[in-house]
């Protein structure tokens, strides 16, 4: 996908290694190349992006993602990037506490910046905490207050296995099209009837006989 036009601005925001990139791969490309690129590697500098299209009820809807840095030295050049996106999926490593607290930073950032802009969580590297549950170290009690802070959903992902990633974007896609607001054009022929059929009873109320 190139250039063109896209329908949804999403950011991901979260501590550095917290699997953002990970997770965008897997998502675009369906591909995990894990411990196979060493991580020096790949550590996304400012931002990068990348688009898909998903397909819901017939529906295209083309996902644009911008996959911030998380670095705390790109800090200023993430809040760039989450202006007038439509969806942010805040991202923890489920094996990390310290990324929690970041998320936390950053849901508070678009809460004072961009009250549009819909939350999304997401605890990365699930299949770590699946293999060896003592590895984690978010509570699930807490993410689900936090859901309910943010008035949103929270997703355990893992980019190495690809649980939840799909159903997150297409969560994110379903949810744009139930905001969306149908253009009253014969395209939507529901839409035209249905106004042309309460017009109608207008007109009658008036009506003698
Ligand atoms: N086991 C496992 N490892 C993961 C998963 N997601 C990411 N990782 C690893 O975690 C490390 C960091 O992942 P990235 O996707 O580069 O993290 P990032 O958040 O994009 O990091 P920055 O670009 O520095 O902000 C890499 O070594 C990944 O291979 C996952 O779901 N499972």
């Amino acid at each position: 996908m190139s250039g063109g036009k896209v329908d949804i601005k999403v950011v991901l925001l979260g501590k550095a290694y917290a699997g953002k990139t990970s997770l965008v791969e897997r998502f675009i490309h369906n591909r995990f190349v894990g411990d196979t690129v060493p991580y020096q590697n790949v550590i996304t500098i400012g931002a990068a992006f990348g688009a898909k299209t998903v397909t819901i009820d017939n529906k295209n809807v083309i996902i644009g993602i911008w996959d911030t840095a998380g670095s705390e030295r790109y800090e200023a050049m993430s809040r760039i990037y989450y202006r007038g996106a439509r969806a942010a999926i805040v991202c923890y490593d489920l094996t990390d506490k310290s990324s929690f607290d970041r998320a936390r930073f950053w849901i508070g950032e678009l809460q004072k910046h961009e009250e549009n802009c819909q939350i999304y969580l997401c605890g990365t590297k699930y299949d770590l905490v699946e293999a060896e549950p003592a590895l984690r170290k978010i509570d699930e009690r807490e993410t689900r207050a936090l859901a309910i802070d943010v008035r949103g959903e929270v997703y355990e992902t893992s980019s190495k296995t690809g649980k939840d990633i799909e159903r997150i974007f297409r969560k994110i896609a379903t949810d744009y099209l139930a905001t969306k607001k149908e253009p009253m054009t014969e395209e939507n022929p529901d839409l035209v009837r249905l106004r042309k059929a309460s017009k109608s009873k207008k007109l009658c109320a008036g009506c003698k006989s």
